[in-house]
């Protein structure tokens, strides 16, 4: 049987080829050397699975998606107090090469712009680290992401060099106001370097999805990056990931993403998948004009926008049978505050005399923290007015469901 999403991804991908509309980034001029009719798109799951479309095998630099991953590189290493002290959080409403600084603190306003992404790189590997030591940890954490080991374009590096002024300018402005004390152009070289290094789509969609899988390689079973730092980089993608273009982006698509100027779109859906595209032709704000096209797509056809949010109140009660001897309430789902909510409400409701009170948590997969919480202090509250609390948890959702003052509520087999 061909798969569906394969199938759903080919329509895409050939509804899509028409479009030629943009132009080539030539700024770099080894990137205005590239074909312009290259397309590929890849998504990936949490679970590991890969399904591609195009010429997903193709190469190109990663450019500005290294930005996020060189932020979880850094936050991994030095924590998240040390590089929020150098690099904020906030949208620019400005293009990506700007020096956009915070007033009063002259923190780069996130790390998702040139500014904010050269004090990102200045704060890789070890304090006092070489040009080198830099680019090699860089290129191993990115190898880790995409569980393959990958490698720098040497011919696309020396080009972007030759010819980075605005970014060695945006570097000396920025050791001149004390953002950082590093050499001004070695920190440059290592960020041109983090942004030769080499991938193709599918690299991109297996690094989304170590981020969409909370830090947690969905193939190698590594943890690449802590959940905090996953989350975090997803919240800078959300506000920044798409510069000038990411409230339209946000509206519009709902997937946390980033975008180069070599035609690269990485996006990731918490939890779901990760996803890459590529095509070298861009749109005016220096996003590949067919990858956003296949993200507005993807996000209407496959409800694969972040706000599209499931229902998690009252569906979390599957029924509830009041008998004369006794209640049975069967639960389901994944239980987070409100459906936790909903379940006290409906305890609350319950109140009659002093009987038997059965909670079948067989349908549950999982109760969050809060909800736990919640939970166990209605069956407290349930045992202090004299009930007796009976639980069937088969797969043991509710792991020591301790009620205090070593009170559990009494085990009932699966029926
Ligand atoms: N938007 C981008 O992809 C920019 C990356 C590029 N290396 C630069 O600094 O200009």
């Amino acid at each position: 049987m061909e798969s569906p999403v394969r199938k759903y991804l080919h329509q895409l991908f050939n509804d899509t080829t028409a479009m030629d509309g943009g132009d080539l980034a030539d700024y770099i001029p080894e990137l205005a050397k590239a074909d312009p009719e290259v397309f590929s798109i890849a998504l990936t799951t949490i679970d590991g699975r890969t399904y591609s479309v195009g010429d997903d095998e193709r190469e190109f630099t990663i450019q500005s998606i290294s930005k996020p991953f060189a932020y979880a590189s850094a936050l991994t290493d030095r924590g998240l107090e040390a590089i929020s002290a150098k690099v904020g959080v906030e949208p620019t409403g400005e293009a990506f090469n700007e020096l956009s600084l915070e007033k009063g603190t002259n923190r780069p306003k996130n790390p998702m712009i040139n500014a904010g992404a050269i004090t990102i790189h200045s704060m890789l590997a070890e304090p006092d680290s070489s040009l080198e030591d830099r680019a090699n940890h860089t290129v191993e954490f990115f190898s880790r992401l995409a569980g393959r080991k990958l490698e720098m374009d040497e011919s696309v590096f020396r080009s972007e060099l030759e010819t980075a002024d605005r970014n060695f300018a945006l570097a000396h402005m920025l050791r001149n106001l004390g953002v950082f004390e590093e050499h001004a152009h070695q920190v440059v070289a290592g960020y041109v370097a983090q942004c030769a290094i080499k991938v193709n789509v599918r690299d991109l969609a297996v690094m989304g999805a170590t981020l969409a899988n909370r830090g947690m390689h969905p193939f190698t079973g590594e943890r690449v990056a802590s959940r905090d730092v996953a989350r975090q980089v997803l919240a800078v993608m959300v506000s920044a990931g798409m510069y000038d273009a990411s409230g339209t982006w946000f509206s519009d698509v709902g997937i946390p993403a980033k975008s180069g100027v070599s035609g690269g779109i990485l996006g990731v859906l918490p939890g779901q998948v990760g996803i890459g595209v590529f095509s070298p032709r861009l749109d005016p704000k220096g996003n590949s004009v067919r990858g956003v096209n296949v993200f507005n797509k993807l996000s209407q056809d496959m409800g694969l926008h972040l706000l599209n949010a499931g229902i998690f109140g009252s569906n979390t009660i599957r029924s509830v049978s009041e008998g004369d001897d006794e209640t049975v309430m069967r639960l389901q789902g994944v239980i987070q505050f409100s459906g936790a909510e909903a379940i006290l409400h409906r305890m609350a409701s319950l109140e009659c005399d002093p009987g038997t009170m059965v909670f079948d948590l067989t349908k549950v997969t999982r109760l969050d923290a809060m909800a736990r919480r919640m939970f166990l202090e209605g069956l407290r509250r349930l045992t202090a007015d004299g009930h007796r609390v009976e639980l069937i948890d088969p797969d043991e959702v509710l792991p020591d469901p301790d009620l205090g003052g070593s009170t559990y509520p009494i085990r009932r087999e699966t029926p």
